[in-house]
């Protein structure tokens, strides 16, 4: 088994939670794409994102990606919500055919996004709405470039991660 995966969704679909328990099960190291873009241009990602635009946040992700390529071992990638949006970080992770899509309802990760407040990537005045059309459209965005799908609704980490187990040795 290649033990290379990229966890793919979007915003808080549990991407960063189910991507740390799997790593713990396939013994691998994990990694979160938004630290690694962090710690290139030393800031949060947030504030990058609000200062710089989508634009330069999306370099900045495209080269977290292409340092991966470059990582020999093996491990779980947790990456952006909007890494779907990204045409070149999109055509890499097709490639690479390894990426594992966590499909949560809309009203399941709304409800987690807006507990810390409005995301810099939501500009509108109505965000809920602003963000639905967000997750129609990236919805199949992540299933055209996914090697497996799993779904994350009303499952905790540790079930969505035996779910991933098991399809991965099946
Ligand atoms: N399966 C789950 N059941 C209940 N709560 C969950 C589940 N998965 C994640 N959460 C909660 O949702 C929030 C976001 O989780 P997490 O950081 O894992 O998502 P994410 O997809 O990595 O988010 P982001 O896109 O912002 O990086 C956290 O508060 C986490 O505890
Ligand atoms: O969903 C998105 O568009 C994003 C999600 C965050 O994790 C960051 O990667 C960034 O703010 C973009
Ligand atoms: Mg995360």
């Amino acid at each position: 088994m290649d033990s290379r995966f990229y966890i793919i969704g979007i915003k808080h679909c549990g991407k960063s939670s189910v991507g740390n328990l799997l790593a713990k099960e396939l013994n691998i190291n994990f990694y979160d794409l938004d630290d690694i873009i962090e710690n290139s241009v030393n800031m949060d990602v947030r504030s990058f994102y609000k200062t710089y635009g989508k634009e330069a946040f999306q370099k900045a992700e495209t080269r977290a990606i292409k340092y991966l390529e470059g990582v020999k071992h093996g491990f779980i990638c947790a990456t952006g919500g909007g890494i779907c949006d990204n045409i070149e970080s999109f055509e890499i992770l097709k490639k690479l055919k390894n990426s594992i899509y966590i499909n949560t309802p809309f009203d399941t990760v709304y409800s987690r996004i807006i507990k810390n407040g409005v995301p810099a990537f939501l500009k509108s005045n109505d965000p809920k709405n602003e963000f639905l059309e967000l997750y129609k459209s990236r919805n199949y965005k992540y299933k055209s470039m996914a090697l497996l799908e799993v779904s994350g609704d009303n499952l905790t980490p540790q079930e969505i991660t035996s779910k991933i187990v098991e399809q991965l040795r099946s």
